[in-house]
């Protein structure tokens, strides 16, 4: 309630605040066509009072006020608009490039810190000097010299919405920067942008009205600020009413634009931040993925080939070592669990074995379906790249579902990114469209957005998602760990059904240790970063049995 009183009261501050600045579009629209002299005109007698021949009087030079008014709001609105707008673009520009991109960030931010110390009001005013106020010189040095403050609150923005889950899916897509950029993280930045636009609006036309006024301004054009630098300069505007018509309208006009752009900008900060901290609340409580279901068909031996392998894999950071060297594969066809204790390393060992870790933190080889992930490949003695393709040889369910999916885009529209782009948009569809029915969802959900679907849905749809190109490998970290029990041991059996049925591999890493046993052929124990067991099931049963009786509840 007190939320919806507070949207309305800004958003009221709104509508005040653009009426306000359309009233002013208007006048510089259509004013210039009712003003019956030109704006630097000596028509008319000095000083006269308003009246029907000149509507707002005259000042000590005979030129008409109203029309030095409109053709000033004209010239400001434009300066104001193209300052807004040049200034923005590079803050977006530059703040998603840095943020994005480690090897361009220390260059873009140490230039954006150099100009932020920077006097710019000097800068603005030696330039103006040199190249004699022009508007196109105070457009460009503005535009130019007020970027640096939104570029970092971009760039910080940036940095946190790239790890979101959903902009490292779109990554593992192989979706390309820029795509990235456009469709994964510039809706995000939108409100801030669009306050961006409107503070930056409002300080060209203070700067203007400000440079005009001190006399650097462009002696060309018409200009509030120009108004009141003439009235001031003639003690007759003091000596008689004449400041009543010469000082009080350029004055109200650059009070009330200011007026209005602040209103604007104010409204869109306190609503965005309002429906943002809602959204995000939406958003963290919707639920995850994934698995179960034992079937017959446990293998034999576990000497068929190694679809995941890791040799001598140690994860280090930052000097500590996390995950010990370990040696481990994984048969095809088979579902194997890892489990162990909050903090041994399953999450860091499993986005290793995916090639999510960067390389300075891996040592030894891992390879996926034949394919390099980390290390050398049969001879091949480069290091740089992986030869694993992502989503197509291995697919990757991180914990969170529900942040695995872009909140902006419809689940349709995140489907269709993962299908390769060989085949027609219709085709596209029916993959998807057919992927979600494969997990017991119905086509119309990939016209809605991943909060207008429940925690199950979303888990399946992450699962549907996972599974679209029928990857050879699917690594599972924890995906059902934020789903009720029902619901998780539903959403557990679907996911290993479907994995069983493609005849793929799972690595499933959970804390569960019953649905472990129930659904795995393998399991795994990590104990603080060492593989201390890998036992098949059962192994497993017997050796839990041990541990029971000797009352023994460790992993190692
Ligand atoms: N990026 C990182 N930088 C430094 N240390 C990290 C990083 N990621 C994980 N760690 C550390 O690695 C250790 C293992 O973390 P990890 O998330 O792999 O454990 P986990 O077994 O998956 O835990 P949980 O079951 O609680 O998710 C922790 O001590 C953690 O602090």
């Amino acid at each position: 309630m007190n939320r919806m009183k507070r949207l309305n009261r800004w958003n009221r501050l709104k509508i005040t605040g653009g009426a306000i600045v359309a009233l002013f579009i208007a006048t510089a629209i259509i004013g210039p066509s009712l003003a019956q002299f030109a704006p630097f005109a000596l028509e008319g007698e000095r000083f006269t009072i308003p009246s029907r021949v000149h509507w707002l009087g005259t000042n000590s030079l005979g030129q008409d006020i109203f029309s030095g008014i409109v053709h000033g709001a004209r010239i400001t609105l434009f300066i104001g608009l193209a300052v807004a707008l040049l200034s923005t673009f590079l803050s977006a520009l530059l703040g998603l490039l840095a943020g994005y991109s480690q090897r361009l960030d220390p260059l873009l931010n140490s230039l954006a810190n150099m100009l932020l110390v920077l006097p710019s009001l000097l800068l603005i005013l030696i330039v103006a000097s040199f190249t004699g106020g022009g508007m196109w010189q105070l457009i460009i040095t503005l535009g130019l010299l007020t970027w640096p403050g939104y570029m970092r609150l971009i760039r910080a923005s940036v940095l946190s919405l790239k790890e979101r889950e959903f902009v490292k899916s779109a990554q593992l897509f192989g979706g390309g920067t820029f795509y990235i950029l456009r469709k994964h993280l510039l809706p995000f930045l939108w409100p801030i942008l669009k306050t961006k636009f409107i503070l930056s609006f409002r300080q060209a036309v203070i700067m203007e009205a400000s440079l005009s006024f001190i006399g650097v301004g462009d002696p060309n054009r018409p200009s509030w600020g120009k108004m009141l630098q003439q009235a001031f300069g003639t003690s007759e505007t003091w000596m008689t009413d004449a400041w009543q018509w010469t000082v009080l309208p350029p004055t109200m006009a650059i009070l009330l634009i200011t007026l209005g752009l602040a209103l604007m900008g104010e409204a869109d900060v306190a609503s965005a931040s309002s429906e943002r901290i809602v959204a995000e609340k939406a958003i963290a409580h919707k639920p995850k993925p994934v698995l179960s279901k034992k079937t017959a068909d446990t293998p034999d031996s576990w000497a068929s080939q190694a679809v995941i392998a890791a040799d001598d894999l140690c994860v280090t950071y930052a000097g500590e070592v996390i995950i010990e060297p370990l040696s481990l594969s994984v048969e095809s066809g088979t579902v194997t669990a890892l489990i162990g204790q909050s903090g041994s390393g399953k999450t860091t060992l499993a986005r290793a074995l995916y090639g999510l870790l960067p390389h300075a933190a891996v040592q030894g080889s891992v390879h996926i379906n034949g394919k390099r992930v980390y290390g050398w490949g049969q001879g091949d003695k480069s290091e740089a790249g992986i030869g694993m393709r992502r989503w197509v040889d291995a697919a990757f369910i991180f914990q969170d579902s529900s942040s695995s999916f872009n909140p902006l885009l419809t689940v349709g529209q995140q489907f269709t990114e993962a299908i390769p782009d060989l085949i027609t948009k219709q085709e596209k569809r029916r993959i998807a469209a057919e992927a979600l029915r494969e997990v017991q969802l119905n086509e119309r959900l990939l016209e809605h957005y991943p909060h207008e679907l429940s925690g199950g849905m979303l888990s399946r749809a992450l699962i549907a998602l996972a599974l679209l190109n029928k990857p050879a490998v699917l690594i599972a970290d924890e995906p059902t760990a934020a789903l009720d029990p029902i619901l998780k041991r539903e959403i557990l059996e679907l996911m290993v059904e479907k994995v069983r049925e493609y005849g793929m591999t799972l690595l499933l890493i959970t804390h569960d240790i019953p649905a472990a046993v129930h659904t795995a052929d393998k399991i795994m124990v990590l104990h603080s970063g060492k593989m201390v067991k890998c036992l098949n099931k059962d192994e497993w049963i017997v050796w839990q049995g041990l541990v029971q009786e000797h009352k023994v509840w460790r992993f190692t």
